[in-house]
């Protein structure tokens, strides 16, 4: 009998047909999963839940689920989400009792680095290397850098957005947090604020977060992640090298930078370092870079825009920073962190506009959450977006009322809104950004009066996001308070 090549072809096709329905079947009436509810196609391949983190509206996505299906969904064959305020502590919380949920190999990528290191060992090692950098005496001594570019940022809103036009301050914000973190990182500002334009390593940013969300997708499906770089857009991988290289040229010259001051590297080098290498030093920088700088210029933008969309909130705000003080000169971390209102609009900015919405990915040990046992080898996470957003954890959860941080008699589960996360892997730059942000809003409001030019934005909307949000434009127009300096800059 002679066979020709189509038929092998035909029957081929037919086994792997055979093969995906039979494995789609099973996964969605026999696996240890299938009792927990969510939509059979979510349960039958991965496919749908690829669609959504790659289209940028998935934390979107994974709310409507929540909303439809409850607490636990089933997004995935082998995936869970949770929206419930609990699943935070039972996911990523500690406890000698329990078994730790660990990241998932949605974090196997490289360069290693302290975000995506998955062995708990060489996490609190590499941890333990780089923690002085974010101690309370570095943090504190890192505050005149921070102020110096916060002042240079004020300065320029003068410039470029006190006119009848004003300006654009996602562009603006990012400016302030990458200029920063760049000197923090790297001993060298990026020179944006002075320029007033983007350096070109904030698009490389923003390509090498789309990048990582193609890699981590790709994950999911074996046979495309043997095909690697295939399966992300060539200029996204382009722009992923790019970023690599720039990282390591910048760690080189921080490393032969004669200076003594503290940064967030500073105690790296030298003969009593950690050793640690430069592949590993420049992953750790890079991470900085990303993770330091557009996650605060995400919430600072959220903010901006909640705080003028709601000129009560805005209002009461105002008042509380020009009281406090009775100069520019005293705006200080340490009497900023004091004011009472602004903490929680921050609480508030933090729920509406977390900077990290995709759920943040830990691989079952075999423990339970919710009460719920999980097999071992599931990956789940806490959705923050639905939790933030769930009526179940927040009374007028699309609300903007920071009103609920401070009402003793609130019934809030406010420990639904964990925007650096909690547990061992809990951010390591939380204070920083903290500092960072209160000391922006307090000086910006202390000096300008704002107000939204483009009013018929709607932040929801116009976002999308992979790992770190995809902003809308937000233009803002700022009025200088009669009597009111703006800061003069040392070189001036
Ligand atoms: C508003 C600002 C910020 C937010 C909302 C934020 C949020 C987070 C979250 C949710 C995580 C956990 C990620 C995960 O589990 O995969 C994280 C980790 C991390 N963040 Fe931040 N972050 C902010 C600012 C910063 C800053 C200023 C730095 C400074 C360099 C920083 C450095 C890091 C690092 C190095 C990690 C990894 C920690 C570890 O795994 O041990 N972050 N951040």
């Amino acid at each position: 009998m002679v066979v020709n090549i189509w038929e092998i072809v035909g029957f081929s096709a037919i086994l792997g047909a055979v093969f995906v329905l039979g494995r789609a079947f099973y996964n969605v009436f026999f696996h240890p999963l299938s009792k927990i509810p969510g939509p059979k196609l979510c349960a039958a391949t991965d496919f749908i839940v690829a669609y959504h983190f790659l289209s940028g509206r998935y934390p979107f996505y994974i709310k409507s689920l929540h909303d439809k299906y409850g607490t636990v969904v089933r997004i995935g064959p082998n995936q869970l989400s949770f929206s419930s305020a609990s699943s935070w502590q039972d996911i990523y919380g500690h406890s000698y009792r329990r078994k730790q949920f660990l990241k998932s190999n949605f974090y196997a990528y490289h360069p290693r680095h302290l975000g995506n290191e998955r062995d708990p060992q060489k996490h609190s090692e590499m941890k333990r290397k780089l923690s002085h950098g974010f101690s309370v005496k570095a943090l504190s001594e890192q505050e005149d850098i921070v102020q110096n570019y916060l002042d240079r940022f004020i300065r320029q809103i003068n410039v470029y957005a006190a006119g009848p036009k004003g300006d654009e301050m996602v562009k603006w914000y990012n400016f302030f947090t990458f200029d920063l973190i760049g000197d923090l990182a790297f001993g060298e500002s990026f020179g944006s604020l002075n320029d007033a334009k983007p350096h070109f390593w904030v698009s490389l940013l923003l390509g090498n977060i789309k990048a990582l969300a193609w890699r981590s997708v790709s994950r999911w499906f074996p046979v495309f992640d043997k095909l690697g770089v295939w399966t992300a857009p060539k200029r996204v991988m382009k722009m992923r090298t790019e970023h690599m290289e720039y990282s390591r040229k910048k760690i080189v010259q921080r490393m032969n930078m004669k200076t003594t001051r503290r940064d967030l590297l500073s105690g790296q080098f030298g003969p009593n370092g950690p050793g640690m290498a430069i592949p590993e030093l420049s992953g750790q920088a890079s991470l900085f870079i990303t993770a330091g700088s557009e996650t605060t210029a995400t919430f600072l933008s959220g903010t901006t825009y909640h705080l003028l969309k709601n000129p009560r909130i805005y209002n009461l705000l105002v008042e509380e920073i020009r009281s406090a003080y009775n100069t520019y000169e005293e705006i200080t971390g340490t009497k900023a962190s004091q004011l009472k209102y602004l903490s929680a609009v921050m609480d508030e900015g933090f729920r509406l506009y977390p900077p990290f919405a995709v759920g943040l990915y830990r691989e079952s040990p075999g423990e339970t959450v919710d009460g719920i046992f999980i097999p071992k080898g599931v990956e789940l996470s806490t959705s923050p977006w639905s939790a933030c957003r769930s009526p179940e954890n927040f009374h007028n959860p699309d609300e903007f009322k920071p009103e609920r941080w401070l009402d003793p008699d609130c019934t809030d589960k406010k420990h639904a809104s964990q925007p650096f996360s909690l547990g061992s892997r809990v951010c390591i730059g939380r204070n920083l950004a903290l500092k960072e942000i209160r000391l922006v809003l307090s000086k910006m409001l202390w000096v300008y009066d704002m107000e939204l030019v483009n009013k018929d934005l709607d932040l929801d909307r116009d976002s999308t996001t992979y790992f770190l949000w995809i902003k809308p434009e937000i233009w803002v127009r700022f009025t200088r308070r009669q009597g009111v300096q703006v800061p003069i800059l040392d070189s001036e």
